[in-house]
């Protein structure tokens, strides 16, 4: 018997054998403005997201991300451009009749009504034969593993089975798109790591294009086919996750993104950079950056404690603290001109993990030094 209440690792869902299948449409956002009074929640946002897509809106609290959804959604009015979902205009449609499916931090579910009512809700809306509605409602109670729990009610089940039932009940009905604002927000890690594999996974199998907001840059990062960085009300950028996560086109974005050290850097010429906290002046031709002020962006699995090759930088440093987590060790570490930074080694069986005020030798290829200009906050 399939535990309801056990994390899925997603073969479960893999499993169960998907007949149903949505084809994800285009959305375009198209100079997209909203202002609440004087507060300019969304500034020409422009953005497609193609067919299939699982399309992340990542940024702090008040960025504008819930204002891009409810937008696309129809709860909220954009002041001004246009959004189309498939090549046609929505903007003047209410929500009901843009066909999305929708889920929300806070389940939303109808708390008189059996998890099976719930999720038949919109077949029986959309005037659904009661016996295809049957079929229905089981096939995606197996999807989400919620079967012998058919009959409860929302009261009776715990914070993750009643967003599955969230889920099921916005995918019931094979929605090509799928609006998520937040949804794992309520949960705790664990549950929250399985949720995320059983999301992508049956997304994968239903093809539809994802719209996901969270202001969590791990959960971006592991979900999204490609992640949009909000920031106050403007797009910061716009890429895969390993190109945010390589390729950070600002200082915000950088750090924004996974863990990493910013330095302040000066590009004398093209080429030639100094980082006056590492001590080190260094050539890298593959540099454009024009000269003048940057910030080096370092990820800490880039620093590491070997002997320099070629063109490697090298860097020494006293070691502040060691942060034990199993497979990696995390380091903090003073830099020879006061600089704190920090670095992570994967950990090898038996090796020694150095103690505070120890000294090392860090070794970094000038490749892996990302020159990140430092953009200003824009006004709203
Ligand atoms: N109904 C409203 N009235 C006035 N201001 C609003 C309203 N809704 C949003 N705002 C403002 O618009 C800006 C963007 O809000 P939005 O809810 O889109 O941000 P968010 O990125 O979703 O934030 P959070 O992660 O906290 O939900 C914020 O400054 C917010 O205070």
């Amino acid at each position: 018997m399939v535990d309801v209440n056990k994390p899925s690792s997603g073969t479960l869902t893999r499993e169960a054998n998907l007949q149903t299948r949505s084809t994800g449409a285009t959305i375009e956002f198209q100079s997209v403005r909203k202002a609440y009074g004087s507060v300019k929640a969304l500034h020409d946002f422009s953005l497609t997201i193609r067919p299939g897509e699982f399309l992340t809106i990542l940024g702090s609290s008040g960025s504008g991300k819930t204002t891009a959804l409810n937008a696309l959604a129809g709860f909220s009015t954009a002041d001004s451009g246009d959004i189309r979902i498939d090549g046609r205009s929505v903007i003047d449609e209410p929500p009901e009749r843009r066909n999305l499916g929708m889920v929300f931090q806070n389940y939303s579910l109808f708390p008189h009504m059996s998890v099976f009512d719930n999720i038949a809700f919109p077949l029986r809306m959309r005037r659904m034969p009661r016996r295809d509605i049957k079929e229905r409602v089981e096939r995606v109670l197996e999807i989400v593993r919620l079967g012998p729990l058919a009959g409860r009610m929302p009261r009776d089940l715990s914070g993750g089975q009643q967003q599955r039932v969230a889920f099921a009940r916005a995918i019931v009905f094979e929605p090509p798109v799928l609006l998520m604002d937040e949804p794992l927000g309520a949960l705790d890690l664990k549950l929250r790591e399985a949720l995320q594999f059983e999301i992508k996974e049956i997304q994968h199998q239903l093809g539809c294009t994802v719209v996901y907001v969270t202001h969590d840059q791990r959960e971006a990062l592991a979900m999204s086919s490609r992640i949009v960085v909000l920031r106050d009300g403007r797009i910061e950028q716009v890429g895969t996750p390993s190109e945010m996560y390589d390729a950070p086109q600002s200082r915000f974005v950088a750090d924004f993104i996974g863990q990493t050290n910013l330095l302040a850097a000066d590009v004398a010429q093209p080429g030639s950079v100094a980082i006056p906290e590492l001590g080190i002046t260094y050539r890298e031709n593959t540099f454009t950056a024009r000269a003048g002020s940057w910030y080096a962006s370092i990820r800490p699995e880039k620093l590491q404690r070997r002997p320099a090759e070629g063109p490697d930088i090298a860097v020494s440093v006293t070691i502040q603290e060691a942060v034990f987590l199993g497979d990696v060790i995390e380091y903090s570490a003073r830099t020879d001109h006061g600089a704190l930074i920090h670095f992570r080694e994967q950990r090898r069986d038996r090796d020694r993990i150095p103690e505070r005020g120890e000294t090392a030798n860090l070794v970094l290829r000038p490749s892996d030094v990302v020159l990140v200009p430092d953009l200003p906050r824009t006004s709203r």
